[in-house]
């Protein structure tokens, strides 16, 4: 019943291998009675390593029709319960109890709920899912706060809490406040010694917009504005600075909040001066990780030997570089822009890569490289996503596009330099190298999860690749 309902759920990391085996390796009652809520882990197995995923999972007699299409299969008396099971992150009645757990610092079972300290929580908030794309399930409550369930569960304390903990210390202001989470205490789950963080209360940010969302908005302004005359149109038109919704003054605060964050990152982590030499390392992983996606995803393979060149490149670098804790996985999505500024959002690093490596200390460009990524994104995502764009229109919207992009792109740069971070422009290869590296991620995670995505990322190294 779960192996078949599983891949079909936008969180399950495993979507490109079949699922060998899957059990329940915990099952606590958080609710009995009418409706009931279980928390489970499954231990799915897969190309013979196991993974552990985090289902609420409610069961009625009757399901209403509201949660008919969140049903998992039907449960018999064998199992000892009995009714229809369906995910309970999408009734509010079975999310309610999670901030009473946690404002009451429960204890069920394997089960620590915990308010974060000096923080109260109210408790007369029901959660609805959020409709953002996601790799996790988060509720909002009221317009008090987000509690993000993480889906697929790595041993220890969730790098997003650990993170959010520290920079709170720190007094980043960067973003939003912690309220509470919950833990797993450490058992026979096969996920490690130490708890494992099942989800994260934060406040909700109910006046921001995300990143992308307001990027987009300015894409389009450009895109819509007449173009002159003649078949170099677009290369004349190359000012969005000049267009309506101009994001460049936007770019280059976030760039300086991203300085600002790293600073209170390194305080927070510490700093490790990294010799050039270690960088052969680096440009080794970034090799083998091209190699894999290009065996997967064909497109990629005539770029291989542009990007290779580049990885090569950082391998020649030489002195010191500063490594410390960064945000890992950064992009428009993972950004908010509030009344008073920009907020940071999901430190929990790239969603494909072991939890070492995600904490592990990296360059701070390496975040720099994935905002970049993103203006490529966004500016492209319009062309990509509409299919009734004639071909030769299809040209001057990607001349567009690179104008838009090479703007954000600069006022980020000059924003992130000017607060303190270092200078993009005098690191040009080993961005390059990180920039790549990137793209041949975002390919591999669109072929997986968005294929109708894939032609961003890749229109995208066309231009990089030059
Ligand atoms: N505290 C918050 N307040 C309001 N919206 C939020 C908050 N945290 C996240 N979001 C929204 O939810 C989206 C997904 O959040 P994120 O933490 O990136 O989840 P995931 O790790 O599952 O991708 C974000 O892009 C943002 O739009
Ligand atoms: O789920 P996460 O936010 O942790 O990150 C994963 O999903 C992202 C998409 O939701 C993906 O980001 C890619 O698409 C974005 C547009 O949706 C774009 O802004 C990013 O630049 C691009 O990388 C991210 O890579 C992935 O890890």
């Amino acid at each position: 019943m779960l192996a078949g309902w599983l891949p079909r759920q936008r969180w399950f990391g495993g979507k490109d291998s079949p699922i060998e085996d899957l059990s329940i390796g915990t099952a606590t009652e958080l609710r009995t009675g009418e409706p009931g809520l279980h928390h489970l882990v499954l231990d799915v197995r897969q190309s013979g390593a196991t993974e552990h995923y985090q289902v609420l999972l409610g069961v009625r007699r009757d399901l209403p029709e509201r949660l008919r299409s969140h049903e998992i299969g039907l449960l018999t008396g064998a199992t000892g319960i009995t009714g229809h099971a369906y995910d309970a992150a999408h009734d509010p009645e079975l999310t309610r109890p999670l901030l009473a757990h946690m404002a009451r610092e429960s204890v069920i079972g394997p089960l620590h709920f915990r308010r974060a300290p000096g923080t109260g929580i109210r408790t007369d908030l029901d959660g609805t899912p959020s409709t953002a794309e996601q790799s996790n399930t988060s509720l909002i409550f009221g317009d008090a706060y987000m509690c993000k369930l993480f889906r697929k569960l790595a041993p220890g304390m969730n790098p997003d809490l650990e993170v959010n903990l520290a920079l709170t210390r720190a007094g980043c202001d960067h973003i939003p406040a912690v309220h509470g989470w919950i833990e797993l205490a450490p058992g026979g789950d096969g996920t490690g010694g130490e708890p494992v963080t099942l989800a994260l209360l934060s406040e909700y940010l109910r006046s921001a917009t995300d990143g992308w969302q307001l990027a987009l908005t300015s894409v389009r302004d450009w895109f819509a504005q007449p173009l002159p005359p003649g078949p170099q149109a677009a290369l004349t038109a190359d000012d969005p600075g000049a267009a309506g919704g101009d994001f460049a003054a936007e770019a280059e605060r976030l760039g300086a909040a991203t300085a600002q964050v790293h600073r209170d990152l390194a305080r927070a982590f510490g700093v490790t001066t990294v010799p050039a030499a270690r960088l052969r390392a680096l440009a080794a992983g970034m090799n083998d990780q091209l190699d894999a996606v290009a065996e997967a995803v064909p497109q990629l393979r005539p770029h291989a030997p542009a990007i290779r060149a580049a990885f090569a490149e950082v391998e020649a670098a030489a002195g010191e570089l500063p490594f410390q804790r960064v945000h890992g996985d950064y992009h428009l999505g993972q950004v908010m822009r509030t009344d008073t500024g920009w907020v940071l959002l999901d430190f929990e690093g790239e969603p494909a890569r072991a939890p070492a490596e995600r904490r592990a200390p990296a360059h701070p460009l390496r975040d720099v490289a994935g905002m970049l990524r993103s203006f490529e994104y966004a500016a492209r995502f319009l062309i990509a996503s509409d299919g009734n764009v004639a071909p030769g229109t299809a040209d001057m919207l990607e001349l567009r596009a690179r104008a838009w992009a090479e703007r954000n792109r600069n006022a980020f740069c000059a924003g992130y330099a000017a607060a303190g971070g270092p200078d993009p422009a005098a690191h040009a290869a080993l961005l390059r190298a990180f920039e790549f590296d990137k793209a041949v991620y975002e390919i591999r995670y669109e072929a997986r999860n968005r294929p109708s995505w894939l032609p961003v990322p890749l229109r995208s190294l066309e231009h990089l690749a030059g």
